[in-house]
């Protein structure tokens, strides 16, 4: 008898492989970034992200009905500051009206059970581009942790579910969580992005919040003295670790397709869920190929989100939430 076994059996038709697929996308694996800026009436495209906004608070309520109603339930907030209120110490972001604080309030009040996660680093409000205070070339990092806490405990106060620090500052889960505590903001979680790579792929995202660091003498020009190394991998298993024991509820591995092995490794290793963010270059990648003709879009995006999945992902971060959603919902 030959073959001894036929695998081929479990892929003969659709049904069968219904029946034994492994990995399911559904809306609730998805966390929804949205970028928030000052204004009426604003829907801007965002040039390297196709079909991607800048939304005033207005079009903000708009669009987390609609995300609602297509049955996605949890949003991360990233918003873009002008020029004028950008400094080194990031003094907007801890402000209780600053544009974060109504971003959260505008959602919470459109959609009262919706999840809201907010970005926590200084980049879009830094004049330097940095996530942290600058000096002497340097990015501060025991100055920055106690701003970040504070904009924690402002964001916890404005009605976020969630913080989530994005900066790689060292130290600032615990920062965060004592600061929350404090304040009794003790429902408050922490999503930390523990392993966070120093990526090229961050590029169309800083072009969305204008973010990108500063080409002036004495600003160190990239993220490299505190995002991770991409040809390392002990590492992100550490810096995950302490956020750990520092008190995250939730830990994120960032970027998304070319760290899958970095997602499975810290999948087996902890006991907290384990977001992945499919960051804006990614997107963009898809976005272009398949304006070309060159791959098909749908396909190609289900693919990714479910290679995303089956490494271990139980948090999708993904701007092709809503593309992926609607497809699955037809
Ligand atoms: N610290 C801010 C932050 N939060 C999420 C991203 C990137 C997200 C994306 O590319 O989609 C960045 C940019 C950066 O670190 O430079
Ligand atoms: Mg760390």
């Amino acid at each position: 008898m030959y073959p001894l076994i036929r695998n081929r059996r479990l892929r003969t038709n659709e049904a069968i492989r219904r029946l034994v697929r492994e990995t399911i996308i559904s809306p609730d694996d998805f966390l929804i970034p949205l970028f928030v800026v000052e204004g009426n009436g604003i829907k801007e495209e965002i040039p390297s992200m196709p079909n991607y906004y800048r939304l005033s608070l207005d079009n903000l309520e708009k669009e987390v009905k609609e995300l609602w109603n297509l049955g996605l339930c949890s949003v991360l907030l990233f918003v873009k500051v002008p020029d004028n209120l950008k400094d080194n110490a990031g003094s907007e972001a801890v402000n209780d009206n600053g544009l974060m604080q109504l971003a959260i309030k505008t959602v919470k009040n459109a959609c009262p059970d919706m999840l809201v996660m907010t970005d926590v680093a200084l980049d879009p409000y830094s004049v330097f581009g940095h996530d942290g205070v600058v000096a002497e070339g340097k990015i501060l990092n025991d100055e920055t942790v106690e701003v970040l806490a504070e904009m924690s405990v402002s964001h916890a106060k404005a009605g976020a579910d969630f913080v989530a620090p994005s900066d790689m500052m060292d130290g600032r889960i615990l920062s965060i969580r004592e600061a929350l505590d404090d304040e009794g903001y003790i429902n408050t979680g922490i999503m930390s992005y523990s392993a966070k790579y120093a990526s090229a792929f961050y590029g169309p995202f800083r072009d969305a919040l204008d973010s990108a660091p500063v080409d002036i003498k004495n600003v160190p020009k990239d993220k490299k003295t505190y995002q991770m190394d991409f040809a390392n991998r002990f590492e992100a298993i550490k810096e995950t670790q302490q956020d750990i024991d520092e008190g995250a509820d939730i830990v994120m591995v960032k970027p998304g397709l070319c760290y899958l092995d970095i997602v499975r490794e810290i999948k087996n290793e902890v006991e907290v869920p384990v977001a992945v963010y499919q960051v804006s270059g990614e997107y963009a990648m898809v976005k272009a190929a398949s304006e070309k003709g060159w791959l098909d879009h749908d396909a190609v995006m289900m693919e990714q989100l479910t290679a995303i999945k089956r490494a271990g992902a139980n948090i999708i971060a993904s701007y092709f939430a809503k593309d992926a959603v609607r497809l699955l919902n037809k």
